[in-house]
Protein backbone atom coordinates (compact mmCIF):
# COMPACT_ATOMS: atom_id res chain seq x y z
CA UNK A 1 0.00 0.00 0.00
CA UNK A 2 1.91 3.19 -1.20
CA UNK A 3 0.07 7.04 -1.14
CA UNK A 4 2.25 8.70 -3.49
CA UNK A 5 5.96 8.32 -1.82
CA UNK A 6 4.57 7.09 1.35
CA UNK A 7 5.21 3.24 1.24
CA UNK A 8 2.40 2.85 4.21
CA UNK A 9 2.83 -1.07 4.11
CA UNK A 10 5.95 -2.29 2.07
CA UNK A 11 6.58 -6.05 1.33
CA UNK A 12 4.47 -7.82 4.10
CA UNK A 13 3.43 -10.81 3.82
CA UNK A 14 1.25 -12.80 6.43
CA UNK A 15 -0.88 -15.51 7.66
CA UNK A 16 -3.74 -15.65 9.53
CA UNK A 17 -4.94 -19.31 10.57
CA UNK A 18 -8.46 -20.16 11.89
CA UNK A 19 -9.70 -19.44 15.63
CA UNK A 20 -6.85 -17.33 16.80
CA UNK A 21 -6.05 -13.44 18.10
CA UNK A 22 -3.29 -11.86 15.97
CA UNK A 23 -1.63 -9.05 16.93
CA UNK A 24 -0.13 -5.77 15.14
CA UNK A 25 2.01 -3.44 17.17
CA UNK A 26 3.85 -0.93 15.91
CA UNK A 27 5.05 2.88 16.65
CA UNK A 28 2.39 5.34 15.03
CA UNK A 29 2.32 5.62 11.14
CA UNK A 30 3.73 2.01 11.07
CA UNK A 31 1.42 1.38 9.00
CA UNK A 32 -1.03 -0.42 11.01
CA UNK A 33 -4.56 1.34 9.75
CA UNK A 34 -3.91 1.14 6.54
CA UNK A 35 -3.06 -2.57 6.60
CA UNK A 36 -6.48 -3.46 8.48
CA UNK A 37 -7.85 -1.55 5.75
CA UNK A 38 -6.37 -2.75 2.89
CA UNK A 39 -7.55 -6.11 4.85
CA UNK A 40 -11.12 -5.38 4.14
CA UNK A 41 -11.02 -3.44 0.80
CA UNK A 42 -11.41 -0.14 2.33
CA UNK A 43 -8.72 0.90 -0.32
CA UNK A 44 -6.94 -0.33 -2.85
CA UNK A 45 -3.93 -2.67 -2.69
CA UNK A 46 -1.08 -0.62 -4.94
CA UNK A 47 0.48 -4.23 -5.42
CA UNK A 48 0.01 -7.92 -4.34
CA UNK A 49 -2.67 -9.94 -3.61
CA UNK A 50 -5.10 -10.73 -0.03
CA UNK A 51 -6.36 -14.87 -0.42
CA UNK A 52 -9.28 -15.51 1.66
CA UNK A 53 -9.44 -19.74 1.90
CA UNK A 54 -7.37 -20.12 -0.93
CA UNK A 55 -9.30 -17.59 -3.20
CA UNK A 56 -8.32 -14.45 -4.32
CA UNK A 57 -10.36 -11.39 -2.78
CA UNK A 58 -8.21 -8.24 -3.58
CA UNK A 59 -10.73 -7.03 -6.59
CA UNK A 60 -14.20 -7.77 -4.77
CA UNK A 61 -15.82 -4.40 -4.08
CA UNK A 62 -15.71 -3.59 -0.30
CA UNK A 63 -19.72 -3.52 -0.80
CA UNK A 64 -19.68 -6.95 -1.66
CA UNK A 65 -16.86 -8.02 0.63
CA UNK A 66 -18.93 -7.75 3.94
CA UNK A 67 -21.12 -10.53 2.73
CA UNK A 68 -17.66 -12.82 3.04
CA UNK A 69 -17.93 -12.85 6.53
CA UNK A 70 -15.18 -9.92 7.54
CA UNK A 71 -15.75 -7.20 10.44
CA UNK A 72 -14.13 -4.36 11.78
CA UNK A 73 -14.37 -2.00 14.20
CA UNK A 74 -12.99 1.78 13.47
CA UNK A 75 -10.59 3.48 16.11
CA UNK A 76 -12.80 6.44 16.53
CA UNK A 77 -16.38 5.61 17.84
CA UNK A 78 -18.94 5.24 14.55
CA UNK A 79 -22.11 4.56 16.47
CA UNK A 80 -25.16 6.56 15.11
CA UNK A 81 -26.40 8.87 18.51
CA UNK A 82 -30.26 8.98 17.26
CA UNK A 83 -30.51 5.24 17.40
CA UNK A 84 -30.98 2.90 19.73
CA UNK A 85 -27.92 0.77 21.01
CA UNK A 86 -30.32 -2.74 19.75
CA UNK A 87 -31.18 -0.17 16.49
CA UNK A 88 -26.73 0.02 16.29
CA UNK A 89 -26.18 -3.29 16.63
CA UNK A 90 -28.82 -4.20 14.05
CA UNK A 91 -27.27 -1.82 11.40
CA UNK A 92 -24.29 -4.93 11.33
CA UNK A 93 -26.74 -7.28 10.25
CA UNK A 94 -28.77 -5.56 8.00
CA UNK A 95 -25.61 -3.93 6.45
CA UNK A 96 -24.71 -7.79 5.16
CA UNK A 97 -27.72 -8.74 4.32
CA UNK A 98 -29.22 -5.55 2.73
CA UNK A 99 -32.70 -5.46 4.99
CA UNK A 100 -33.71 -2.13 6.04
CA UNK A 101 -33.51 -1.36 9.64
CA UNK A 102 -37.25 -0.93 10.30
CA UNK A 103 -37.95 -4.10 9.32
CA UNK A 104 -38.19 -5.53 12.59
CA UNK A 105 -38.28 -9.21 13.73
CA UNK A 106 -35.88 -10.67 11.56
CA UNK A 107 -32.33 -11.24 13.19
CA UNK A 108 -33.77 -10.09 16.62
CA UNK A 109 -32.07 -13.60 17.80
CA UNK A 110 -28.81 -12.78 16.42
CA UNK A 111 -29.06 -8.98 17.85
CA UNK A 112 -29.76 -10.00 21.40
CA UNK A 113 -27.01 -12.51 21.26
CA UNK A 114 -24.52 -9.97 20.44
CA UNK A 115 -25.67 -7.45 22.73
CA UNK A 116 -25.91 -10.19 25.19
CA UNK A 117 -22.23 -11.71 24.34
CA UNK A 118 -20.92 -8.06 24.68
CA UNK A 119 -22.34 -8.10 28.10
CA UNK A 120 -24.80 -5.06 27.03
CA UNK A 121 -28.29 -6.52 28.24
CA UNK A 122 -30.15 -4.09 29.98
CA UNK A 123 -28.96 -1.43 27.94
CA UNK A 124 -30.86 -2.71 24.81
CA UNK A 125 -33.11 1.04 24.69
CA UNK A 126 -30.41 3.81 25.75
CA UNK A 127 -28.66 5.78 23.19
CA UNK A 128 -24.72 5.72 22.68
CA UNK A 129 -24.49 9.51 24.22
CA UNK A 130 -25.85 7.68 27.55
CA UNK A 131 -23.31 4.98 28.01
CA UNK A 132 -19.81 5.32 28.98
CA UNK A 133 -17.17 5.19 27.02
CA UNK A 134 -16.33 1.64 27.72
CA UNK A 135 -19.82 0.51 26.98
CA UNK A 136 -19.93 2.43 23.36
CA UNK A 137 -16.92 0.50 22.13
CA UNK A 138 -18.37 -2.72 23.20
CA UNK A 139 -21.83 -1.95 21.32
CA UNK A 140 -18.96 -1.08 17.94
CA UNK A 141 -18.14 -4.90 18.81
CA UNK A 142 -21.59 -6.29 18.78
CA UNK A 143 -22.51 -4.54 15.75
CA UNK A 144 -19.39 -5.89 14.02
CA UNK A 145 -20.12 -9.66 15.69
CA UNK A 146 -23.69 -9.73 15.01
CA UNK A 147 -23.47 -11.09 11.57
CA UNK A 148 -21.16 -13.79 12.80
CA UNK A 149 -18.21 -12.93 10.84
CA UNK A 150 -15.37 -15.37 10.51
CA UNK A 151 -12.37 -12.86 10.91
CA UNK A 152 -12.93 -9.80 13.16
CA UNK A 153 -10.56 -6.22 12.95
CA UNK A 154 -10.48 -3.87 15.60
CA UNK A 155 -8.42 -1.02 15.50
CA UNK A 156 -7.70 0.41 18.68
CA UNK A 157 -10.80 -0.92 20.78
CA UNK A 158 -9.51 0.05 24.33
CA UNK A 159 -8.23 3.36 23.53
CA UNK A 160 -8.90 5.96 26.15
CA UNK A 161 -10.15 2.94 28.11
CA UNK A 162 -9.03 2.78 31.90
CA UNK A 163 -7.06 -0.41 32.73
CA UNK A 164 -10.44 -2.01 34.19
CA UNK A 165 -11.97 -1.31 31.04
CA UNK A 166 -9.63 -2.59 28.77
CA UNK A 167 -9.30 -6.12 31.03
CA UNK A 168 -12.78 -6.50 30.29
CA UNK A 169 -12.14 -5.69 26.57
CA UNK A 170 -9.21 -8.31 26.36
CA UNK A 171 -11.48 -10.73 28.08
CA UNK A 172 -14.59 -10.27 25.24
CA UNK A 173 -11.83 -10.70 22.70
CA UNK A 174 -10.78 -14.09 24.50
CA UNK A 175 -14.26 -15.49 25.14
CA UNK A 176 -14.95 -14.96 21.49
CA UNK A 177 -11.87 -16.41 20.41
CA UNK A 178 -13.11 -19.66 22.05
CA UNK A 179 -16.04 -19.54 20.20
CA UNK A 180 -14.15 -19.89 16.93
CA UNK A 181 -13.83 -16.27 15.88
CA UNK A 182 -10.34 -15.12 14.41
CA UNK A 183 -9.52 -11.61 15.28
CA UNK A 184 -6.70 -9.05 14.08
CA UNK A 185 -6.10 -6.77 17.26
CA UNK A 186 -4.11 -3.47 16.35
CA UNK A 187 -3.56 -2.05 19.83
CA UNK A 188 -0.45 0.44 21.38
CA UNK A 189 -1.01 -1.45 25.07
CA UNK A 190 1.43 -3.62 24.46
CA UNK A 191 0.94 -5.51 28.56
CA UNK A 192 -2.70 -6.24 26.45
CA UNK A 193 -1.25 -6.97 23.59
CA UNK A 194 0.54 -10.28 25.53
CA UNK A 195 -2.21 -10.91 27.43
CA UNK A 196 -4.73 -11.27 24.81
CA UNK A 197 -2.87 -12.20 21.33
CA UNK A 198 -1.89 -15.64 20.40
CA UNK A 199 0.48 -14.03 17.97
CA UNK A 200 1.88 -11.18 17.28
CA UNK A 201 3.14 -8.94 13.94
CA UNK A 202 5.59 -6.49 14.61
CA UNK A 203 5.72 -3.57 12.30
CA UNK A 204 8.01 -0.30 11.53
CA UNK A 205 7.79 1.86 8.55
CA UNK A 206 5.52 -0.24 6.57
CA UNK A 207 7.62 -3.52 7.24
CA UNK A 208 7.01 -6.77 9.24
CA UNK A 209 10.02 -6.89 11.71
CA UNK A 210 9.29 -9.77 13.85
CA UNK A 211 6.12 -12.30 14.06
CA UNK A 212 5.77 -15.20 16.73
CA UNK A 213 4.74 -15.07 20.16
CA UNK A 214 3.86 -12.07 21.95
CA UNK A 215 6.37 -12.80 24.64
CA UNK A 216 9.32 -13.28 22.01
CA UNK A 217 8.37 -10.88 19.71
CA UNK A 218 8.11 -7.71 22.56
CA UNK A 219 11.73 -8.69 23.50
CA UNK A 220 13.19 -9.08 20.28
CA UNK A 221 15.80 -5.93 19.94
CA UNK A 222 14.52 -4.54 16.70
CA UNK A 223 11.05 -4.50 18.12
CA UNK A 224 12.19 -2.47 21.76
CA UNK A 225 13.97 -0.19 19.36
CA UNK A 226 11.14 0.70 16.65
CA UNK A 227 8.63 1.15 19.81
CA UNK A 228 9.23 -0.38 23.10
CA UNK A 229 12.12 1.91 23.95
CA UNK A 230 9.69 4.47 24.15
CA UNK A 231 6.71 3.07 25.57
CA UNK A 232 7.93 -0.31 27.17
CA UNK A 233 8.16 1.85 30.91
CA UNK A 234 4.51 3.74 30.20
CA UNK A 235 3.13 -0.18 29.19
CA UNK A 236 4.43 -2.80 31.82
N1 LIG B 1 -4.84 8.13 2.70
C1 LIG B 1 -3.53 8.37 2.91
N2 LIG B 1 -2.85 9.22 2.11
C2 LIG B 1 -1.54 9.46 2.30
N3 LIG B 1 -0.79 8.89 3.28
C3 LIG B 1 -1.42 8.05 4.10
C4 LIG B 1 -2.81 7.74 3.97
N4 LIG B 1 -3.15 6.85 4.96
C5 LIG B 1 -2.02 6.63 5.67
N5 LIG B 1 -0.99 7.35 5.15
C6 LIG B 1 0.39 7.34 5.64
O1 LIG B 1 0.79 5.99 5.71
C7 LIG B 1 1.61 5.77 6.86
C8 LIG B 1 0.99 4.69 7.73
O2 LIG B 1 -0.20 5.21 8.34
P1 LIG B 1 -1.15 4.33 9.26
O3 LIG B 1 -2.29 5.21 9.68
O4 LIG B 1 -1.47 3.06 8.57
O5 LIG B 1 -0.21 4.03 10.50
P2 LIG B 1 -0.60 3.45 11.94
O6 LIG B 1 0.48 2.49 12.28
O7 LIG B 1 -1.99 2.93 11.91
O8 LIG B 1 -0.50 4.74 12.85
P3 LIG B 1 -1.31 5.10 14.23
O9 LIG B 1 -0.78 4.20 15.30
O10 LIG B 1 -0.94 6.53 14.45
O11 LIG B 1 -2.77 4.90 13.95
C9 LIG B 1 1.75 7.11 7.56
O12 LIG B 1 2.94 7.71 7.12
C10 LIG B 1 0.55 7.87 7.06
O13 LIG B 1 0.78 9.27 7.08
Amino acid sequence: MHFGGVKAVDGLSIDLTEGSIFGVLGPNGSGKSTLLAALTRFVDLTAGSLHLDGEEYHRIPAATFARRGVARTFQTVRLLPGLTVEENVRLGADRIRGRGIRERGKGDDDVAEAIGRTGLRGLERHRPGELSYGAQRRVEIARAIVAKPRLLLLDEPTAGMNQSERQEISALLRELREEGLTQVLVEHDVQMMVDTCDHLFAMNFGKLIADGVPASVVREPAVREAYLGKRWSEHV
